[in-house]
């Protein structure tokens, strides 16, 4: 089934003005913002503008020094930390580690491998799986437990780009399977952007939020994150603005013709906020080649035709 934020269901979890202090120094302040049941919420932000502990008082984790943290009543939380405080040099099988803390039964365990597409790896040694198996692992043993609100701080860490997308699509999978809500810690901008519900961008504060078309575009989060907010929306706000021919091949609006479109390949007229300039309509150029995939004679047509 598939599911979306329910936003008539009393939230999850809840801040309202909520400030944490350590040694005399406020970590974050004024954090604003709710988790609904099958919302996927994703914190962004530079190293050290306050993800992790913004995560963890939301959880109860770590206790706010002022302002309101809320909770459903019974909330079941299932929580994958940045760092995991485990001795590498034991030897630990995954299924060992999904009942580290607190004991499962063999049918969850299985479902919980299952569902994270790691079930042959049950009895592997966690010293040996890649990073990507070992993310699924982590996983595997946060959702055994069936939980309302899943946490994931920086669930991507270790794994290619191709890996990234998998896990993505993954963790978009469980909240539609379960209808549990999720809140994220990534810095991974150009694909956590395309599976997020609401964004908030932090950086002590809550610079800017919303979906991730409208956080992209505002001036907070293009001040904070310059030229990679850029790429962001141009990975993602381009429009599907070329036809695919029968052979597969890809007709582009330019009218040249290339074996595969990438929304980077220069055939794209994409929506552009550059850091501090005015928003409008650009082609992405790039450098013809013999792999570039270009059907070159067409593309010269065009150019031509432009001139
Ligand atoms: N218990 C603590 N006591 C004192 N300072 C802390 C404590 N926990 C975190 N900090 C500091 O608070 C700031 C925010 O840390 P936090 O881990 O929340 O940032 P983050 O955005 O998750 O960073 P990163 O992206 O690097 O993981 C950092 O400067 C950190 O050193």
């Amino acid at each position: 089934m598939l599911q979306t934020p329910n936003r008539t269901a009393p939230p999850l979890v809840s801040l309202s003005g909520v400030g944490v202090r350590r040694q005399g120094r406020w970590l974050v302040r004024g954090v604003e913002f709710s988790i609904a049941p099958g919302e996927i919420v994703t914190l962004i932000g530079p190293n050290g503008s306050g993800k992790s502990t913004t995560a963890k008082t939301a959880i109860g984790v770590m206790k706010a020094d002022e302002g309101r943290v809320e909770r459903k009543a019974g909330l079941k939380v299932g929580y994958v930390p940045q760092k995991l405080a485990v001795d590498w040099t034991m030897p630990l099988t995954v299924e060992r580690l999904m009942t580290l803390t607190s004991p499962l039964k063999g049918g969850e365990i299985d479902a919980a491998l299952e569902a994270t597409g790691i079930r042959h790896l049950a009895r592997a040694e966690v010293q040996h799986l890649s990073g990507g198996e070992f993310q699924r692992a982590l996983l595997a043993r946060a959702i055994a437990r069936k939980p309302d609100l899943l946490v994931l701080d920086e669930p991507v860490q270790g794994v290619d780009f191709s890996g990234e997308i998998a896990l993505y699509d993954l963790i978009k999978t469980i909240r539609n399977a379960t209808g549990c809500g999720i809140l994220l810690i990534s810095h991974d901008l150009h694909v956590v952007m395309a599976e997020t519900d609401t964004v908030i961008c932090l950086n002590g504060h809550v610079c800017c939020r919303g979906t991730p078309d409208i956080v992209s575009q505002s001036p907070e989060y293009l001040r904070l994150f310059g030229a990679r907010a850029s790429k962001t929306l141009a990975l993602y706000n381009h429009n599907h603005d070329h036809t695919h021919l029968p052979d597969g091949r890809v007709l582009h609006a330019d009218g040249s013709i290339t074996d595969n479109c990438r929304p980077d390949d220069g055939h794209h007229a994409v929506d552009i906020l550059p850091a501090g300039g005015r928003a409008g309509r650009m082609r992405l150029g790039h450098v013809h080649g013999p792999n570039c995939g270009c059907d070159h004679e067409a593309a010269g047509r065009q150019e031509r035709r432009d001139a």
